[in-house]
């Protein structure tokens, strides 16, 4: 039976439009494992104040990070399939590669179809979430178990849950950032800044905050030669209720006046560059540190496509296809 692989990531508006971006915010703020409130009291807070409000202030940020191909988020995602595919291509793993987001296009059934076309049988599903979330990565399972309910002759699946321990994205993440020092200098303080998540979900059972806690863990491990401190925190809250912290900004703001001056910032949570790295982090928090009194504000891009962490991918990729290939290119795993 043949096998494919579906990387799937969060989704992006298809442009900067109000009109998308509304459309791209209400079908993923309407996501129960998003926002866990009933939908009688969420709803018409979504409709009345959030969709109108929202979607127009965020026209001019998507804007200031658009690419020439689209939303960052998405050239990225693509970069990276493609970069996939064209590496199983070069090994000879007879292994389709498909890109869906989870909200907006392509769509997770028009992926999965693409692949069910292709006569894949075996479906390996790679959440592109380093650190588990309900609201990221259980979501996509759900999402394909329902589409999944539509078909009679049904695909057998795999996911992969998380990968923040796995040596692929660590040592990409670890050369990535010794590669920037090497070329830039270091700074007194390097901060990795996660996506923040409601206390609630995690007092509730998330590993979550556990996962940013093993990442921050293991990265402290393979930088300790270099002698830069390193910190964690948490940014884009949205809403009232109390998010993880401390907060990103926040903690940039408290830095100057406890000396430090000169940081870096790295978003090890996300695999690609999006709104939240391009414009919230290298745009709004740079300002705010400076603003702050901080003199050297440097942003670490993602691993996007990076060669190492495409390589490391491959690896984990191919761990979790083990016993689903032909003989033949079970061999090359
Ligand atoms: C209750 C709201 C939200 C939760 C929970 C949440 C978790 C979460 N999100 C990501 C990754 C991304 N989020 C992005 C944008 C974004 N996230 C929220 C809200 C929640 N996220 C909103 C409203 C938005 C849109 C932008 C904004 O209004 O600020 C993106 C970028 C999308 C893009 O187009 O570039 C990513 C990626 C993770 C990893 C996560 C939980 C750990
Ligand atoms: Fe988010
Ligand atoms: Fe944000």
């Amino acid at each position: 039976m043949k096998a494919g692989v579906l990387l799937v990531n969060l989704g992006t508006p298809s442009s900067f439009a109000a009109r998308d971006i509304r459309r791209y915010l209400a079908e993923f703020l309407s996501d129960r494992r998003v926002v866990e409130l009933p939908a009688v009291l969420w709803q018409p807070i979504l409709r009345g104040v959030i969709l109108p409000f929202r979607s127009r202030r965020l026209v001019h940020k998507y804007q200031q990070v658009w690419m020439e191909g689209g939303s960052p988020l998405l050239v990225h995602s693509l970069a990276q399939a493609q970069k996939i595919a064209e590496g199983f291509a070069s090994q000879n793993l007879p292994v389709p590669v498909a890109l869906a987001m989870r909200y907006g296009k392509p769509s997770l059934a028009s992926a999965l179809e693409d692949l069910r076309q292709q006569n894949c049988e075996r479906i390996l599903v790679v959440p592109m979430y380093p650190q588990y979330a309900a609201s990221t990565t259980a979501t996509i399972l759900d999402k394909i178990a329902s589409i999944a309910a539509g078909f009679r002759d049904q695909p057998e699946f795999r996911f992969i849950k998380r990968f923040y321990h796995e040596p692929g994205y660590i040592n990409a993440l670890v050369s990535k950032i010794k590669a920037f020092w090497q070329l830039n200098g270091k700074p007194q303080r390097l901060l990795l800044s996660f996506h923040g998540l409601p206390q609630r979900s995690v007092n509730q059972g998330d590993p979550y905050f556990k996962d940013c806690e093993g990442t921050l863990h293991l990265l402290r491990q393979a930088l300790a030669g270099e002698g830069v401190k390193i910190d964690a925190s948490f940014q884009s809250r949205f809403g009232a209720e109390k998010w993880l912290e401390p907060a990103t900004q926040a903690t940039l703001e408290a830095y100057p006046a406890k000396g430090v001056k000169r940081v870096d910032v790295i978003c090890p949570g996300f695999v690609a560059d999006c709104l939240e790295t391009l414009e919230e982090i290298q745009l709004e928090c740079a300002g705010a540190f400076q603003q702050a009194g901080g003199e050297q504000f440097r942003y670490i891009p993602c691993l996007n496509s990076d060669e190492q962490w495409i390589n490391g991918l491959d690896g984990i990729i191919k761990r979790h296809l083990q016993g689903w290939c032909p003989a033949q290119s079970d061999q090359a795993l």
